[in-house]
């Protein structure tokens, strides 16, 4: 029959030694405890007879993977390496004995430890083929991450190792790693089992749905319980709080998703009344753009919204749920801080706040260049998913992310849009907005919202098929108040006009809004040309007439014109070259101390 190797250095041990060595791989160890006191006292009793070092590894499941002769990292190196990527640790523990007694960790050791991403690394020191001492330890990851350094147990006996949780030591080490930003997509729960509740009419679960389908959970069941005050201690009545926990039951559900935001005292008795995760509208807002998030400013401003919102409402039930895998609203900084260190949140959120300033400062910088060279900034606006990143696209030929979810543009991106008489704009495609956009989401998101505040002028992208198109509308015009830009030269754009609409509607909204206002479709291309003139006139501001003479040796000016500005009049006369032109305000100084009133050679 196959035996599995013993690894290391096994010449000069006695064939029975060897045996028993085999032997271990025959053994399992509870999959909570280090190690298991058979395999234990088989080691110490080889170890001590043959005064070598021994190495087993285990893996989470209790099973003996790899047995051998030598220090760790020997044994490891030559069995197969089970590294699960650098945000997480190997899955496997390493038990190994120190012939000499001491059960004091070695730098080798330490080394095993750390290269090997071991869950646990402990020494068993042997005497006489008994165990006398046992200390082990585990990586201590540091600003999310896993660096050198250790945590230290023991010295202890062998029967208190044997007794040791090593679940949810490993929890809280994991819990406190966070991966980075590629890596995110693969954690995310696809298909959570959730139910939606609301204390407004059920319609309002409509959008509510997509946010937590954009989530990747799927909405089961729909509660509506009328009510025009939350109750306190629940949010909805008593007895609607038993139905739902039977309808939880009978369905299976992982998740129940709030559509207003919960006090943490709501959160925490819903989830000890009902006894699974509890989460509100805004902490399915912060989840989504939590899985979004890819560029580092992106990242910094959803883990600030998280620490200053999520992690104070994850206590109780919620953190022992949570625990128990993942899932919508649990991702980003990890609440295993909170239960370790609330010092390390306010340091995490101060660091963050500075981070997120000098992104301020960096794009500040960018937006003063860009003013700099005067090319008119337009910032595309609206609600979620009304097609602003399609129209983007569609007049610049960009290639930015589109889809048919909720957020799914969150950093902003800008591109140079031409527009008729050479005229260019700058067009910046930004998050969306939502009604009730969190407070803590708009001031987490200055650094990007700050495009939108210093933009010269906004289009406010309307889904014109929407049925609820006036209140998305109300919804991004009070986020526009409460950025200060309510004053702002604005253009409305009625997009998917390809789609079924109500005309009527439409028309009523068209006259109630002093805003010029254009019907397209970002899609199919109806209504473009309208648009950018709209954006033309719009931006006119920004250009300067030219007019006057230029000498000969000067055509690199008339050929600056016709590249940046539209040339109304070029005449070349015997004296000169008499032009009447515009030309963008970024170039005219370079044309206009040239340009002569008189021609130069009548001087
Ligand atoms: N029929 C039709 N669909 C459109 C049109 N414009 C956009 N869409 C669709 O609407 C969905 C949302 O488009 P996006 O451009 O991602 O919307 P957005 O406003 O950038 O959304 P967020 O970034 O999520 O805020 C996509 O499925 C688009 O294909 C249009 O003119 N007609
Ligand atoms: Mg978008």
């Amino acid at each position: 029959m196959f035996k599995k190797p013993i690894y290391g250095n096994t010449q000069g041990l006695k064939k029975s030694d060897l045996d028993l060595l085999h032997s271990i791989y025959d053994l399992v160890a509870d999959k909570n405890t280090i190690i298991s006191l058979d395999i234990a006292r088989i080691m110490a009793a080889i170890s001590s007879s043959c005064q070598r070092e021994l190495a087993v590894f285990i893996d989470r499941q209790g099973r003996v993977v790899s047995v051998g002769v030598g220090d760790a990292l020997t044994v490891q190196l030559q069995a197969r390496s089970r590294r699960r990527g650098t945000y997480r640790l190997a899955g496997l523990r390493c038990i190994h004995t120190h012939p000499s007694g001491n059960g004091k960790l070695s730098r080798v050791d330490y080394a095993a430890l750390h290269e090997l991403r071991l869950d646990v690394m402990a020494a068993m020191g042997v005497l006489g083929g008994k165990i006398k001492e046992v200390c082990f330890a585990c990586l201590e990851p540091q600003e999310e991450q896993l660096t050198k350094y250790f945590k230290d147990f023991g010295p202890m006996s062998a029967v208190q190792l044997t007794k040791f949780n090593l679940s949810s030591l490993i929890q809280s080490i994991e819990g406190r790693i966070k991966p980075p930003a590629s890596v995110c997509p693969t954690d995310i729960q696809k298909d959570e089992k959730a139910i939606l509740v609301t204390i407004a009419s059920e319609d309002t679960l409509d959008e509510l749905a997509l946010l937590a389908e954009t989530a990747g959970a799927t909405p089961m069941a729909r509660v509506a319980q009328r009510r025009n005050v939350p109750n306190t201690a629940y949010f909805i009545g008593r007895g609607k709080v038993e139905e739902l926990a039977q309808l939880r039951q009978r369905l299976g559900a992982e998740l129940i998703i709030f559509d207003s935001e919960l006090t943490p005292t709501q959160t925490r008795n819903l989830e000890n009344a009902i006894g699974c995760r509890i989460i509100d509208r805004t902490t399915l807002i912060l989840d989504i753009f939590a899985q979004r998030a890819r560029t580092k400013e992106g990242q910094l401003q959803v883990e600030l919204a998280q620490l200053r919102y999520t992690l104070p409402r994850l206590t109780g039930l919620g953190t022992a749920l949570s625990r128990l895998g993942g899932g919508i609203g649990t991702r980003g900084p990890g609440e295993t801080k909170l239960e370790t260190d609330r010092r390390h949140i306010r340091r995490r959120i101060d660091e963050l706040t500075k981070a997120l300033e000098q992104v301020r400062q960096h794009r500040r910088q960018q937006r003063q260049n860009r003013r700099e060279s005067a090319i008119p900034v337009v910032a595309l606006i609206g609600y979620t998913n009304a097609g602003k990143s399609t129209l983007l696209n569609t007049l610049t030929q960009a290639q930015a992310f589109t889809a048919n979810q909720l957020f799914a543009t969150l950093d902003p991106t800008t591109r140079r849009l031409q527009l008729t008489g050479n005229r260019e704009v700058l067009l910046t495609d930004t998050v969306g907005f939502i009604r009730n956009l969190p407070h803590h989401l708009i001031k987490a998101f200055r650094a990007t919202l700050e495009e939108v505040v210093e933009a010269d002028i906004l289009l406010h992208v309307v889904d014109a098929s929407h049925t609820e198109l006036t209140e998305q509308i109300t919804a991004v015009e009070s986020v526009l108040t409460n950025l200060g830009v309510q004053e702002k030269t604005t253009i409305m754009v009625f997009n998917k006009v390809d789609r079924p609409i109500n005309h009527q509607l439409l028309e009523q909204v068209k006259l109630s809004c002093p805003y010029p206002a254009v019907e397209i479709s970002a899609l199919t291309g109806i209504g473009i040309e309208q648009l950018k003139e709209l954006i033309s006139q719009n931006t006119l501001h920004q250009r300067h007439l030219v007019k006057g003479w230029l000498p000969y040796d000067r055509t690199d000016l008339i050929a600056l014109l016709h590249r940046h500005g539209e040339v109304y009049r070029e005449e070349y006369n015997p004296e000169g070259i008499f032009v009447e032109a515009e030309i963008d305000a970024s170039h005219w100084m370079n044309v206009a101390e040239h340009i002569d009133q008189n021609a130069p050679l009548s001087k």
